[in-house]
């Protein structure tokens, strides 16, 4: 039943049942109009965790419970001076749904307590004061239970709802996901309070246990070096072969096509149903809006992607291939699915492969067969059924040892695929450790197929887990460039985030005309080695972020030193320390002197935006803001080391005001280099 209700009659022989449905912030109180009341409770599978509390009509808490979910609560609470207030609320994540609960009462002691029965008030605001109460028992619980909350409380939540709608809704969602062949009792799906459509752990998981199972017969997947087509008759060999869109994520995506294309007769149904319908990728932006993002390269980047997709679009639609039904907007919408939720999975061929267990195992069961009827034959002669009985017993052996070779000579595979439910995890991108990770204990976001018959994606926590608490997982250590080019989402407060350097090659170039580096630059080789050194594949362009600027610099100065030893002949260590930190510290500082507006004018222009700013725009507008504070960073990290070094050189009188960390004053050009 839903609403306000009432019972009479004899309630200390009765129990009362009731059904309530309760919404955020709010709580269910039920009362006893007396004092010495004994009131029992019976809370069965709370789909979220809940606080039980008595409260007297004045206010103030008396008692309180936690109540795990999925744990049946039972318990009695007394209304010893008093009339007694049973309040049940949700409280550390309130969520939007709070779900339904079965409560069963009973109420005992004197025949007062009878009187007036249960008072039941639902969906009533509970009392602020008593809401606070509970909220602060149950977090001092919950946070001395697992210091990692605190951490996890503090993370600042999105403001902008980063999610696509899904096709289904998040009541459908998660029953298509109940009826899937994901095992994990512990999660649910939920939308959470940024409008981000997750998982979150229903009751508190240990580190190290599994929380997912899912088999990996059951995702849409391919073979992401296989020369061969895998849909031979929709995609001859020799067409799949001649194009470009063999690779990730086109190939993938022509599968996931062809799911989609078997409508509900698809045995993935369930799971497609659940797919975004849309995801918004960069490539798909205006001129003007991938402008917003102040990055150079990425019209060029986007115009690259919306080539290649044409292509692979304009080999579908030929006559060769024959996929029938499909649009432009259905195509590149498989390619974004894919590339925004699909997992590289290394397998080993073999003995991975049905086809050849069965093989083994016909060859072995055959063998056996015929040795156990040489055993059991009398007609042999005793030597001989001795001779069979052992080779049988050996046979046990034989096979494993069979199993191993083959598992040693089998060849990895690399799959892409969809695992369904093991796709609902957000990324991680504000801890350095994920919550979980998959099948590879201490490989957090990383994992191999080790054994071929292991047939199961796991998913283990990587720490412990509360109730409540969305679950994330590790994309990688992806820069926001990254996320949003290959996901379309970037993380504002990305620890992850890089920003390339544009041009540090010419700046190297003009920072060496008249002195110091013109040799060093010369040899690009030795540029890319210093790229290669911090971790950025490129030339021209160097990724910073505070880690690397050290890197970098470190990389920078012994060739500094190289350059002007061999030039003047002096030991100039000194100076090619702080010639490097200088070169490194003007580059950022260019960088942002070349920007159309500053961080300051950016952050008043997201905040003047509001909650109606479109999600293009807050994208744009955060890619920028977090690259401007890195370049800040590194910049005021590049100064603090000049000032160091000059500490350390004993040139005193250094002012460390006058290197404020944020000035945007510009070097000159070739100056003091
Ligand atoms: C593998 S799916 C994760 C599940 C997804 N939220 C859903 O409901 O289908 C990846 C997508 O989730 C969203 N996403 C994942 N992690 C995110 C994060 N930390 N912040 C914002 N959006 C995120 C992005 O839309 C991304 O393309």
């Amino acid at each position: 039943s839903e609403g306000t209700d009432s019972s009479s009659g004899d309630l200390s022989t009765s129990l009362h049942l009731a059904v309530y449905k309760l919404e955020p912030s709010q709580g269910l109180r039920l009362g006893s109009q007396q004092t010495g009341c004994e009131l029992d409770y019976d809370i069965s599978s709370p789909q979220y965790a809940v606080y039980l509390g008595t409260a007297e009509r004045a206010g103030g808490l008396r008692q309180s419970r936690h109540c795990a979910s999925s744990e049946t609560c039972k318990g009695s609470f007394l209304s010893a001076t008093g009339t007694l207030d049973l309040i049940l609320a949700s409280t550390v994540f309130v969520p939007e749904d709070f779900g339904s609960f079965q409560v069963a009462l009973r109420l005992s002691g004197s025949d007062q307590c009878n009187q007036g029965g249960l008072q039941m008030a639902e969906g009533k605001p509970l009392d602020k004061k008593l809401l606070e109460q509970l909220q602060a028992a149950g977090r001092a619980a919950e946070l001395a239970a697992n210091p990692r909350w605190q951490e996890v409380l503090q993370q600042p939540v999105a403001q902008f709802p980063v999610d696509p709608p899904g096709a289904a809704s998040i009541k459908e969602s998660a029953q298509l996901l109940a009826g899937m062949s994901v095992w994990g009792p512990k999660v649910t799906l939920k939308t959470f309070p940024n409008g981000m459509r997750g998982l979150q752990a229903t009751e508190s998981i240990k580190q190290g246990s599994i929380l997912m199972l899912f088999p990996f017969a059951k995702s849409i997947k391919l073979d992401n070096n296989s020369p061969k087509s895998p849909l031979p008759k929709l995609i001859p060999d020799h067409v799949w072969e001649a194009h470009f869109w063999r690779q990730y994520p086109y190939n993938a995506a022509v599968v996931l096509l062809h799911e989609m294309s078997k409508g509900a007769k698809s045995s993935m149904h369930k799971y497609l149903c659940m797919l975004p319908k849309a995801v918004d990728m960069p490539w798909q932006w205006s001129e003007k809006e991938l402008d917003e993002m102040q990055v150079d390269n990425m019209k060029g980047m986007a115009a690259d992607q919306y080539q290649r997709l044409s292509a692979v679009w304009h080999v579908l639609n030929s006559s060769e291939v024959s996929m029938p039904n499909l649009t432009w907007e259905k195509f590149y919408w498989a390619c974004n699915i894919i590339s925004s939720r699909s997992f590289g999975m290394d397998s080993l061929e073999g003995l991975a492969n049905p086809r050849n267990r069965l093989l083994v195992g016909a060859a072995a069961g055959i063998l056996g067969a015929c040795l156990l009827t040489a055993c059991l034959k009398s007609s042999y002669r005793g030597w001989f059924r001795v001779l069979a009985c052992l080779l049988l017993i050996s046979l046990a052996f034989l096979s494993g040892a069979i199993h191993r070779v083959l598992e040693n000579s089998s060849t990895p595979a690399h799959f892409v695929g969809l695992l369904p439910g093991v796709d609902l995890f957000n990324h991680q991108a504000l801890l350095p450790q994920p919550d979980i990770y998959m099948s590879q204990p201490g490989q957090p976001g990383q994992w191999t197929w080790k054994k071929p018959l292991d047939r199961f994606v796991r998913i283990s926590a990587a720490a412990d887990l509360l109730p409540g608490q969305e679950i994330f997982i590790s994309y990688g250590s992806k820069p926001n460039a990254e996320l949003l080019g290959g996901y379309g989402f970037l993380v504002p407060g990305n620890i992850w985030d890089v920003y390339l350097l544009r041009n540090f090659t010419a700046q190297l170039a003009e920072a060496s005309a008249t002195r110091l580096l013109a040799p060093f630059v010369a040899a690009s080789s030795h540029l890319e080695s210093l790229a290669e050194s911090v971790g950025v594949p490129s030339v021209g362009a160097l990724g910073v972020n505070a880690d690397d600027l050290t890197r970098l610099q470190d990389a920078l100065q012994p060739l500094i030193v190289e350059t002007e030893a061999l030039k003047s002949g002096m030991a100039v260590q000194e100076h090619a320390a702080t010639a490097s930190w200088k070169l490194l510290g003007q580059a950022c500082r260019q960088e942002l002197a070349w920007k159309a507006t500053t961080l300051e004018e950016d952050e008043a222009t997201l905040s003047a935006a509001g909650d109606q700013i479109a999600r293009r725009l807050w994208n744009a507008l955060q890619l920028r803001i977090g690259h401007k504070k890195l370049l800040q960073k590194c910049a005021a990290q590049a100064d603090a080391a000049i000032v160091f070094l000059k500490i350390q050189q004993g040139a005193a009188k250094t002012d460390l005001q006058q290197l404020s960390p944020h000035a945007p004053a510009l070097p000159q050009p070739h100056s003091e280099l």
